[in-house]
């Protein structure tokens, strides 16, 4: 599902990241750990194609991201790729409904409300479906990131630090849902974190990857 070889990101201030090399079969999900500043946040944005590495081969449900033009990558996320983002990225103008449905028009694609209504009901937001994003909770606000990033029934779903700002049962009830949710639509997932909680609550169906 996902392999890296002789991967390396160099960012243009000079900051140089060397990734080991690594395979995640199919049907397993990838908990990417490490200290702050080792490279997390970078190597999931390698693999949502946000950013190209500077030297190696990094495969992603079958497709070789460098061999990919900008605008391919693009397609390519756009299809195949949900992202729960650190810092959520939610647009305050827009309500729950406006947020989870704005990016399929920002692509020019139509609107697909029933998926939107399934998620609502799913991720128990139906209610809160008219708020904006400053009238929610923070467990709440993850939810609704999670939403967006599902509506496309993504086959990989990327969370970086997904426990960011919840406390203990919100945690909990976030990575059940992550779980949950990637068994029901056959997605894989990709967690970054450095939350002991997060850690230990991930099940044998995650194979853990420490950076250094
Ligand atoms: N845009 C950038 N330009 C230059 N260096 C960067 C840039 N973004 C990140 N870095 C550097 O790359 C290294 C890895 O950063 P990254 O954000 O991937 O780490 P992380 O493991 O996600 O950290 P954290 O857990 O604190 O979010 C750090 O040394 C960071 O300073």
């Amino acid at each position: 599902m996902i392999e890296w070889r002789g991967l390396r990101h160099r960012y243009a201030a000079g900051t140089e990241i060397v990734f080991d090399d690594f395979e995640l079969r199919e049907g397993r999900h990838l908990l990417l750990r490490g200290a702050s500043g080792s490279g997390k946040s970078t190597l999931l944005a390698l693999l949502a194609g946000l950013l190209s590495a500077s030297e190696g081969r990094l495969l992603v449900a079958g497709q070789d991201l460098r061999a990919m033009s900008a605008r391919q990558r693009d397609a390519w996320r756009g299809a195949t790729l949900g992202f729960v983002p650190q810092r959520l990225h939610l647009s305050a103008a827009l309500t729950v409904r406006g947020n989870l449905e704005l990016p399929a028009l920002c692509a020019g694609l139509p609107v697909d409300h029933g998926r939107a209504d399934e998620l609502l009901d799913r991720l128990e937001l139906h209610a809160l479906a008219q708020r904006l994003p400053h009238q929610l909770s923070v467990g709440q606000a993850q939810r609704v990131a999670l939403a967006r990033a599902l509506m496309r029934r993504p086959r990989l779903l990327l969370a970086d630090e997904p426990s960011a700002g919840l406390d203990d049962a919100n945690t909990a009830r976030m990575l059940a849902l992550l779980s949950q949710t990637a068994a029901e639509q056959g997605a894989t997932l990709v967690l970054a974190t450095h939350d002991a909680r997060v850690i230990a609550a991930a099940d044998a169906s995650f194979v853990e990857r420490v950076l250094r």
